[in-house]
């Protein structure tokens, strides 16, 4: 094989860098378990930004929040799930262990930086401090690299706003000085879970371009969770749709908007300002995201799904390969294309059973 090889065939080849495999989040309330993940799978390798998408109440956050080892009782990931970061099973570890990843492996970036500053420190203090706890790094070394790494997010006249608190930033710095604490501890892997949501759309623009400028100086992983699927398409290689609890497409970004197969996607798709809309406003999708309280014994889309039939209420779709060359799966009854009705739902009865279906079809 040649030397020389494309991005694409060096992921095909590659170990992910983080491996989500059947994640099941559920939070045990009075009245109901509620699965908020429901078995959800997906893989980020090096130096990629993937793309988890959905509206409200889907799953996004507790997805972030059980791979960071943050989802506290009442909430609870079962035993079945399995996330490995460099080949590491997280799932076991310990409090103190996890810890440990949180301070060097993965980084995570709030909607809200409030959440990651310390209001009575400077922000300078509050790097150093970070510098210190995962690196070791103290005194003028410190403020020396905290400038650096504040100057690298693009605050001007750095040494001087060390000196800041967190009040004396915009949002926007604020959530620049956020990604420079979170730069100290040298993560492989940056959780963004709505980062520019809060920010107005030029700051929101420039938080983006100064991620993928550090990704591609720091060949930094990104895991970008949004509602807003211009963000998704802006920053993504690779997208996850989610609805209640479970993904329902997976794509290259590419494929995500010019060939979407689900019919959720198409309908976000549409629900974008300006893209359909002409100006009359949001095409928004009626009715809302179920919480699910039950293992899905049927489509959780299907009351709002446009093209439900029958079946829909009646069985869970499995994820059917629909794209030629790189993943692209669609977990829908209206796949795969091409097949009766009937044949599809054996197909998805199938792989529901765990049989080695030949998802290319053998009908055509
Ligand atoms: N601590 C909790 N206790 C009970 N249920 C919870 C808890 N945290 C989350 N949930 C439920 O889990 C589901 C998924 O929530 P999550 O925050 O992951 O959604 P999201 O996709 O991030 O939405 P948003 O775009 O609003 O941030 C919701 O139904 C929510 O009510
Ligand atoms: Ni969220």
């Amino acid at each position: 094989m040649s030397r020389e090889r494309t991005a694409e065939s060096v992921r095909d080849e590659g170990e992910p860098l983080l491996s989500v495999r059947n994640l099941q989040t559920v939070f045990h309330t009075d009245r109901e378990t509620i699965r908020a993940v429901d078995d959800v799978s997906f893989d980020v390798y090096p130096g990629e930004t993937v793309g988890i998408v959905g509206e409200s109440g889907s799953g996004k956050s507790v997805t972030a929040r059980s791979i960071m080892g943050l989802v506290d009782s009442p909430g609870e990931v079962l035993a079945e799930s399995s996330i490995r970061f460099n080949g590491e099973e997280l799932t076991s570890l310990s409090d103190a262990a996890y810890r440990d990843v949180r301070g060097s492996g993965i980084g995570m970036v709030f909607q809200d930086p409030q959440q990651s500053l310390n209001p009575v420190y400077t922000i300078g203090n509050q790097i150093r401090e970070a510098l210190e706890i995962n690196r070791g790094i103290t005194g003028a070394e410190a403020t020396a690299e905290a400038t650096d790494l504040l100057e690298s997010v693009g605050i001007p006249d750095a040494k001087r706003r060390l000196d800041e608190y967190p009040h004396e930033f915009s949002g926007g710095m604020r959530q620049r000085a956020v990604i420079a604490m979170m730069l100290a501890c040298e993560p492989d892997l940056l959780i963004a879970d709505e980062p520019t949501t809060a920010l107005d759309v030029t700051i929101q623009a420039q938080i983006l371009d100064l991620l993928k400028e550090l990704q591609k100086e720091r060949n930094l992983a990104i895991l970008f969770i949004t509602h807003d699927m211009g963000v998704i398409a802006d920053i993504s290689d690779r997208v996850n749709v989610m609805y209640a609890g479970q993904i329902v497409e997976k794509a290259s970004v590419e494929n995500l908007f010019e060939r979407p197969k689900h019919p959720y996607t198409r309908a976000l798709i549409e629900s974008i300002p300006g893209e359909h809309s002409r100006g009359e406003g949001l095409n928004t999708i009626e009715g809302e995201v179920p919480t699910p309280n039950a293992p899905a014994d049927h489509c959780r889309f299907a009351p709002r799904c446009p093209q439900a039939f029958g079946a829909c209420d009646e069985m869970a779709p499995q994820h059917i390969d629909v794209g030629e060359t790189v993943e692209h799966t669609a977990a829908c009854l209206l796949y795969p294309e091409g097949e009766t009705e009937t044949e599809r739902l054996e197909h998805h009865r199938a792989l529901a059973s765990g049989e080695d279906v030949d998802t290319e079809g053998e009908h055509r």
